[in-house]
């Protein structure tokens, strides 16, 4: 399948049943091909956008000292601001600054999985530093989650399944994390690595189902690596959305959907216009939607044959049995995204969950998920 260039497919096509099945067979070579594509005439209103970007931009602008008030270290819920010095893919520096938020709720009761820690209060900025900051992020989510759950039906018949077939892994409370992300402009030499790019952030896959990334503004910048082994550029396009597969798609479909390996590069370049002009900082605001946390699912979805046919090779059928397995590994998916969360943010982990210290890294994932999983069921009293 040609997999070299990013399609855009255009959302209006879903709500006639007359294009509909076009919409699903471009969503399902996406889906298939270079798993990210641009998503245009989606319901998200303009001025929402305009909104965020304004209120994510004054977050940004808050001194270091109403940062330090909101900075992550003071949740145990994996949300808040993480400074460009803390910011890390694996272990290499991304030049980059961001705050994360989920659904507002109150925090677990300690009788319950350690895991739904990842679900907890937001650490708001102060309203009277940020008016208006609340109440736009949460509309935002909103929003977003309403498209999400329309995806779900769309990805479920692009893949010749029934459209309530991924209904079950949403059962129970939602888990979805919107980031704002920042990326200043580099100034000194010493922030570039090879030929004059500086990591805005590092190669990865998302670890979402599927990734709703809006771009805060018209940086390029963000590179999708083709199964072909190309970077693709995608740059933002006015009016679109981007969106990309995460590993849970991946591993769900048995290798059949995509999760584009992509990073950000910030070339001096990429931060002037074609006149010359300055562009300022590089905004994006990703909204990784992810399955339940209490989801448990150990068999990839029930394909059918033609759709099956559709994956690209053997490695990427077992590899994706691999990443099924370690998703679930402990039971229910929420393990899994709080080992890799207590891995990716060890200034939280030192500070509110260091019994796990000594099992943080990628290569003791399993291990990790495992010891949550009988922290839960041997001491939940003391969680
Ligand atoms: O900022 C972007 O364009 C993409 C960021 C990204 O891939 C991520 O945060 O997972
Ligand atoms: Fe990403």
């Amino acid at each position: 399948m040609a997999a070299n260039s990013i399609p855009t497919i255009d959302y209006s096509l879903s709500t006639s049943p007359a294009t509909r099945p076009q919409f699903l067979s471009q969503l399902r070579d996406a889906l298939v091909g270079v798993g990210f594509f641009y998503l245009e005439k989606h319901p998200i209103p303009e001025s929402l956008q305009d909104d965020l970007s304004a209120q994510s931009r004054g977050l940004f602008d808050l001194s270091p000292e109403k940062k330090e008030e909101i900075d992550m270290t003071s949740s145990k819920h994996f949300v808040g601001y993480v400074g460009t010095e803390n910011s890390v893919t694996v272990t290499k520096k991304d030049y980059r600054e961001t705050y994360t938020l989920g659904y507002e709720t109150p925090a677990p009761n300690p009788d319950e999985p350690i895991y739904r820690n990842l679900r907890g209060p937001n650490l708001w900025p102060d309203s009277s530093d940020l008016p208006g900051f609340r109440l736009v992020m949460e509309r935002y989510m909103t929003e977003l989650r309403k498209l999400a759950d329309e995806f779900k039906i769309f990805v479920a018949e692009a893949l010749g399944l029934e459209s309530n077939a991924l209904a079950h892994l949403f059962d129970g409370a939602p888990f979805d994390r919107l980031m704002l992300a920042k990326y200043p402009q580099p100034t000194s030499p010493e922030q570039a690595t090879e030929e004059q790019t500086v990591q805005g952030k590092g190669v990865h896959k998302d670890a979402s189902l599927l990734t709703f990334l809006l771009p805060g503004t018209s940086h390029g910048g963000l590179e999708a690596l083709s199964s072909t082994g190309e970077w693709i550029p995608a740059p933002p396009v006015p009016g679109t959305m981007i969106i990309n597969v995460g590993l849970q798609l991946e591993a769900l479909t048995g290798g059949v959907c995509y999760a584009a390996l992509h990073k950000v590069v910030m070339r001096p370049e990429l931060f002037v216009d074609s006149n010359g002009n300055d562009l300022g900082p590089r905004f994006s605001f990703p909204f990784f939607h992810t399955i339940s946390l209490d989801a448990i699912q150990t068999d990839p979805l029930d394909l059918p044959p033609h759709i099956l046919a559709l994956v690209r090779d053997d490695d990427a059928r077992r590899q994706a049995r691999v990443r099924l397995r370690r998703l679930f590994q402990a039971g229910s998916a929420g393990y899994g995204v709080f080992a890799s969360r207590l891995i990716v943010y060890q200034k939280v982990t030192q500070r509110w969950w260091p019994q796990f210290l000594d099992l943080l890294s990628f290569e003791k994932h399993v291990e990790l998920g495992a010891a949550l999983q009988s922290y839960s069921q041997i001491k939940p009293a003391t969680v």
